[in-house]
C-alpha cells in the first residue's frame, strides 16, 4: 500500500566528516524516505547539525556517499532568523523576498503553517510561536519534498512547541512532505516522530520513538536527566491510544525493554 515509503529521498552510506584535523561523523548509513517524520537527538557537539549540513549537500564528507532523489527539492526552517525589528515589513513582503510571490500562493502557505491571515502583520509585532510558523511558510513555498527544521522551536515555551510539532505533523499530512528535524525536546519530538535517530559520533541506536527510548544506548547517553521526559511523553502515548494502560497514572516506573520496536 505504502509504496512510496521505499523511495529514498537522500541516502547515505559509510559517510564520515572530519573538521579541524578530527573526525566528528563516521560510518553514518541512513536514508529518509518519502513521507517520513525522522528526528535527529544527540548531546551537544554529537554531529547533528553537522550531519544536516551533508544531507542539504552543504558539507561535503571525507568518505562515504550521499545520494540525492533527483530534483529533490528542500524546504529550511531555521532555528532563528534575525529581522530588523525597526524595519517595516509584513508577513507577505517576508515571504516575497527575493522573488515575488503570488498573493493566493502566500495565502496557501500560511493557512498550511496554521498562520492563515497573518499576511498583513508586521514581522516585527508576530508572537514567537507565529514567526516561526512564517518561518515554515516560506520553507512550504518552495513546494518542497523534504523539510528540515533546526531545532525550529528553540525560544518557544513547552506547549508552544508541542503546538508547533502538531503543526509539522499537519504539514506532511497536506503536503506529504518528509521532514527531518533536530531536536533537544525530546519528549515533544518523541511523539512526533515516526523514527528517532540517536547520534554520538556515529548512529548509537534508532528506530521508532519507544525503542530508542528503552535502548541502552540511548540511555547512556541521555542517563536519568530524561528520565521525566520520558515518562511524560509515555504519559501522553498512552492517553492518545487509549488502550492497555492500567489507571493508576504511574507511568513514570514503567519499563519497557525493546517492546516498541515495531509500534
Ligand atoms: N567548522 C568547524 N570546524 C571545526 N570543528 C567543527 C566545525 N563545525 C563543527 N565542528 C565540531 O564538530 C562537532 C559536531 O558539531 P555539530 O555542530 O554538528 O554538533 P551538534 O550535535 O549539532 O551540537 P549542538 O547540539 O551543540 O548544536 C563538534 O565537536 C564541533 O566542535
Amino acid at each position: 500500500m505504502r509504496d512510496h515509503f521505499q523511495d529514498g529521498l537522500v541516502t547515505l552510506s559509510g559517510v564520515a566528516v572530519r573538521m579541524g584535523g578530527h573526525e566528528v561523523l563516521r560510518d553514518v548509513d541512513f536514508t529518509i524516505r518519502r513521507g517520513e517524520i525522522v528526528t535527529f537527538v544527540g548531546p551537544n557537539g554529537s554531529g547533528k547539525s553537522t550531519l544536516m549540513r551533508v544531507i542539504v549537500g552543504a558539507l561535503k564528507p571525507a568518505a562515504g556517499t550521499v545520494r540525492r532523489a533527483p530534483g529533490l527539492r528542500i524546504g529550511y526552517v531555521p532555528q532563528k532568523l534575525h529581522i530588523d525589528q525597526t524595519l517595516p515589513l509584513t508577513a507577505r513582503r517576508f515571504l516575497s523576498l527575493p522573488h515575488r510571490v503570488a498573493p493566493d500562493r502566500i495565502a496557501a502557505a500560511l493557512e498550511h503553517a496554521g498562520a492563515g491571515g497573518l499576511q498583513d502583520r508586521q514581522m516585527s509585532g508576530l508572537s514567537g510561536g507565529q514567526f516561526q510558523r512564517v518561518l515554515l511558510a516560506r520553507a512550504i513555498l518552495s513546494n518542497p519534498d523534504l523539510l528540515i527544521l533546526d531545532e525550529a522551536t528553540q525560544g518557544l515555551d513547552q506547549p508552544g512547541s508541542a503546538a508547533f510539532y502538531r503543526q509539522i505533523e499537519a504539514v506532511r499530512q497536506d503536503l506529504g512532505c518528509a521532514v527531518l528535524m533536530v531536536s533537544h525536546e525530546l519528549h515533544v519530538v518523541m511523539s512526533a516522530s515516526d523514527r528517532v535517530v540517536c547520534l554520538n559520533g556515529h548512529v548509537c541506536c534508532e528506530g521508532a520513538p519507544e525503542h530508542v527510548a528503552s535502548a541502552p544506548e540511548y540511555r547512556a547517553l541521555f542517563g536519568t536527566g530524561t528520565g521525566g521526559a520520558l515518562a511524560l511523553y509515555r504519559h501522553d502515548h498512552d492517553h492518545e491510544h487509549g488502550h492497555d494502560h492500567d489507571h493508576d497514572h504511574d507511568h513514570g516506573h514503567h519499563h519497557h525493554h525493546h517492546d516498541g520496536a515495531g509500534s
